[in-house]
């Protein structure tokens, strides 16, 4: 069994946008710059925007955090958008999800010039995704293809099942892994909480990509023999132990599954962050225009 170390691939990768920068610093030309607009303060959240913060930090990028209280109205958000498309600083920004149940998100997103949109939630950029034009791809998913790669997982004619359909993983997850350039070329299956027996389908998985948010929901009995894993779920649960009172739990049974595995990945330290890694990169690729020229 490998593990595959997100964590390490993460830096690889931080590394190599860090010595871009440095590149572009070097030459006099203009800092990619990301902002990310925080609503609330749910913990997870607060970390995950906060980590984002210190990689572009770290690389070498210009960031900006805007925060506001959970009773903000959505036309002040609306507002800061409006305001973030059109800042000729800012090459990208990022809505932290999810956001309060008054704010219509969907909304939120659509109103994000897709130039600008790193995540790749706008329809404009999943829709480009999935015609195979150039796009943004969601980090999550985008993370995911880098591991394959860099680990160099053969992914054509396999069996690749994928646990859960949202738009950030689940969706464009599938449809990379169904897309005729490595990584990818496999067969998809997507399960989700309609499925009837889900163990007969993750069964035949050569692939098996589990973005749920239900921990430990993968186990043993579940997973083929030289199966890759891979663990997308990153759920707080209360630890008296640890001084947080908290530890991240995936959704894969990691210590009776990884025995069986060729690969997979843990959790924390896998999937996470890529994720991070990934969004820099889009920033980048912002910067540079090399999307949308
Ligand atoms: N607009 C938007 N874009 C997102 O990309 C987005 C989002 N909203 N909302 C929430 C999810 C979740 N997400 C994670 C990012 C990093 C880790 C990560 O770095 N995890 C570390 C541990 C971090 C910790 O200490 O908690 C790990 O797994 O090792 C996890 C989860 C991004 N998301």
């Amino acid at each position: 069994m490998t593990l595959l170390d997100g964590k390490k691939t993460s830096e690889t990768i931080q590394d190599e946008i860090a010595a871009e920068v440095a590149e572009i610093k070097a030459k006099g030309g203009k800092v990619p710059h990301l902002a990310a607009i925080l609503v609330g303060n749910d913990g997870g959240s607060v970390t995950y925007v906060n980590n984002k913060v210190l990689a572009c930090e770290r690389i070498g990028f210009g960031s900006s955090l805007v925060s506001y209280e959970d009773d903000v109205t959505e036309e002040v958000l609306l507002n800061k958008i409006q305001e973030l498309n059109e800042n000729a600083e800012v090459d990208g920004f990022i809505v932290q999800l999810p956001l309060p149940k008054h704010i219509d998100a969907n909304k939120v997103l659509e109103a994000i010039d897709p130039k600008k949109d790193v995540d790749g939630f706008h329809p404009t950029n999943v829709g480009r995704m999935v015609a195979g034009l150039p796009a943004y791809l969601p980090a999550t998913p985008a993370g995911i293809l880098q591991l394959l790669k860099r680990y160099e997982i053969e992914t054509k004619g396999k069996h690749c099942v994928v646990i859960g359909r949202s738009n950030i993983v689940g969706t464009p997850m599938s449809i990379l892994m169904s897309k005729c350039t490595y990584p990818g070329e496999s067969t998809v299956t997507i399960c989700h909480r309609n499925t009837v027996d889900l163990a007969h389908h993750t069964r035949q998985a050569d692939i098996l990509i589990v973005a749920v948010g239900r921990p430990g929901l993968v186990t043993a009995d579940m997973v083929k023999e030289g199966a890759v894993v891979i663990d997308v779920g990153t759920t707080r649960v209360p630890d008296a132990t640890r001084k947080s009172g908290f530890r991240l739990r995936g959704d894969v049974d990691f210590d009776n599954v990884a025995d069986k595995c060729s690969y997979i990945t843990p959790v924390p330290g896998g999937v996470g962050p890529l994720t991070i890694a990934m969004l820099m990169a889009n920033t980048l690729r912002a910067s540079k225009r090399e999307v949308y020229g």
